[in-house]
């Protein structure tokens, strides 16, 4: 909690000035009962109307007074507490850009959604509140008190013994509230999940006829976090009447005995009202610190989940002793005896992995679904780190290198294609912030696309995406090469970026690719494409299982024999 908050240091003015305020506000309420005693016995039994409106007159220009502080002091709050939420979700989001894959890993995308709105906003509430009623409560509990004692001692002592007992429940309460409320918010998580799923698989779903089931998986998600709810709601709604009953006998115990302190003279009429105005003073400021306890409950929960990810360990940093500055400049990629396992699993997916690529060369990965040929790709740019054994980028391991510069000059189309919302052009130039017109229309005719663009309704200025155009696997395949080519990267990684191009698309791409000096991978179920490249990679579960050109592949591998048999028959044209 104590980490989370510490975002609120650049408002420590403004939190001292929510909290003079507060102050102020606290003692015009602690000084009236004090003052309507006065009025009473001084003013109203003494028939003396000039003491009634000396402070009356007080107490009217008092109430002005602490009227101005708390609007003031909302203000105050309100910019603390917003201001504080905006950092804190700025700083979230940069953390969570930082990630590596397998930081991504540890949170669900939906529990990182939540934690970044639901939970900021728990927390910014308690900011608010904390400067405008939260230590308010209890100081008025404290000096209201100190206050009733000084009217009557012996009155105020039943004061004394009842809020103790009080405060024992409220802390139980508030304990029992903790836990239930880390579950209200996990149950918040899975509904978010569900959610997200079933928004993203929309077309899969209808195709199947899920919608029955899915609806199913939401009323459970969603009766679940109901459940939860109302359990962790009701045991705080116990805490009104419990605190009511409790202060009501205390009351009615301080009139009796006030009363009998009346009659023999040890207590005057407006001393016992000071006091059952402390008593109930004292009972809302209880009551409120009990919704206090609800709100703060929710957010120490709303602070663990939020340090989770801002004190999570960065994996993938940058290593901080080396430092190269160095851009990639030829593209030569080396994998020397490497291994590969992805985190929080039992099992490398690569194993033994060896090859050169030189510059420019072409580099296919071919092999069957789940042989390990994406995990591969990801190890180029870093995107996890390797277990055992290096990957070099012009003879720097890729460790020592600046993950910055690394990536800059790598150009990447990821096999799950991601259109931003936007327009095409904008979608294009993602690979590269300041692209001018020509290079946006330059990379989109190396990949094949800018007849395609040329035929949408407002071309390059077509929206893509929910509210705009909705393009074909292949198109957005192209899209992505696009953008990927728009850098004019030093190494290309293409996963499996051409699975939805019929063949004379993808011959035409390749030929453009010629253009470019890059070493270029490219990931591909297809000996068809594999085929045109220098080298072709062929994995089996995750071992490297053989490695050179289409010919000598041919010639010395039984299971390519097999492959290019299956694909593409017997024809005489692809054996030499
Ligand atoms: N994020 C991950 N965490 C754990 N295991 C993973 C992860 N991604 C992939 N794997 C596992 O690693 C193995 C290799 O997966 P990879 O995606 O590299 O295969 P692939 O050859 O690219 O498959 P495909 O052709 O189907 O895309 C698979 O067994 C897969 O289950």
């Amino acid at each position: 909690m104590f980490g989370v908050l510490s975002y609120l240091k650049p408002y420590a003015k403004w939190m001292i000035l929510a909290w003079g305020l507060m102050l102020v506000e606290l003692a015009v309420e602690l000084w009236h009962p004090w003052l309507m005693a006065k009025i009473i016995d001084d003013g109203i039994l003494k028939n003396d109307f000039s003491v009634v409106w000396k402070w009356g007159g007080i107490m009217l220009g008092t109430s002005f007074i602490a009227f101005v502080a708390g609007i003031a002091n909302s203000f105050t709050a309100a910019h603390v507490g917003q201001n504080f939420g905006f950092a804190l979700r700025n700083r979230l989001f940069e953390k969570v850009q930082s990630f590596s894959f397998s930081n991504l890993n540890q949170f669900p995308t939906s529990s990182l959604i939540t934690r970044m709105t639901n939970d900021v906003t728990q927390i910014q509430n308690t900011v608010f509140m904390s400067l405008r009623i939260m230590l308010r409560a209890p100081l008025l509990v404290l000096f209201g008190t100190v206050m009733a004692l000084f009217v009557h001692f012996k009155l105020a002592l039943i004061l004394v013994f009842t809020i103790p007992i009080l405060l024992l429940f409220l802390i139980w309460m508030m304990n029992k509230g903790m836990s239930l409320f880390k579950m209200v918010q996990q149950k918040l998580d899975q509904v978010n999940e569900v959610m997200r799923e079933n928004l993203a698989g929309m077309k899969l779903i209808k195709a199947m006829m899920r919608g029955e089931h899915e609806q199913r998986r939401f009323i459970k998600a969603n009766e679940d976090l109901m459940k939860r709810t109302i359990q962790s709601v009701q045991i705080m709604e116990l805490s009104m009447p419990v605190l009511l009953f409790v202060m009501n006998i205390g009351i009615i115990i301080i009139l009796w005995f006030g009363n009998m302190n009346i009659q023999i003279g040890s207590a005057k009429a407006g001393e016992v009202v000071a006091i059952v105005n402390y008593a109930t003073r004292i009972t809302s400021a209880l009551s409120i610190f009990t919704f206090i306890l609800i709100v703060f409950s929710r957010a120490k929960a709303s602070a663990q989940r939020i340090s989770e990810v801002l004190t999570v360990n960065i994996d993938l940093s940058d290593r901080e002793e080396i430092h190269h500055e160095t851009t990639i400049k030829e593209g030569k990629v080396v994998f020397e005896d490497v291994y590969f396992q992805y985190p929080n699993t039992h099992a490398p997916v690569l194993k033994n992995i060896s090859f050169i690529a030189h510059p420019g060369e072409t580099i296919a990965i071919l092999g069957a679904t789940g042989s390990g040929k994406s995990s591969l790709l990801q190890l180029i740019p870093q995107l996890y780190d390797v277990n055992k054994g290096r990957v070099l980028i012009d003879d720097i391991d890729v460790r020592d290198m600046n993950q910055e510069m690394l990536r800059k000059e790598i150009g990447f189309a990821p096999q799950e294609v991601l259109l931003f919302s936007g327009t095409v052009k904008e979608n294009i130039a993602f690979g590269k912030e300041d692209a001018s017109m020509e290079e946006i229309m330059e990379a989109a005719k190396h990949a094949q696309i800018h007849e395609t663009i040329m035929k949408l309704p407002n071309a390059y200025d077509t929206m893509v995406g929910q509210k705009g155009v909705n393009l074909s696997g292949g198109q957005k395949q192209r899209l992505s090469i696009a953008r990927a080519l728009i850098r004019k990267p030093k190494i290309l990684l293409l996963d499996d970026s051409t699975s939805a191009l019929d063949l004379k698309t993808e011959a035409g791409l390749f030929k453009a690719l010629k253009s470019y000096t890059c070493t270029t991978f490219i990931v591909t179920q297809k000996v068809s494409t594999a085929m045109e490249a220098d080298t072709i990679l062929l994995l089996d579960e995750g071992t490297l299982l053989a490695k050179g050109n289409h010919e000598c592949l041919l010639e010395r591998c039984a299971l390519y024999q097999k492959i290019v048999q299956s694909q593409l028959g017997n024809e005489e044209k692809y054996i030499c």
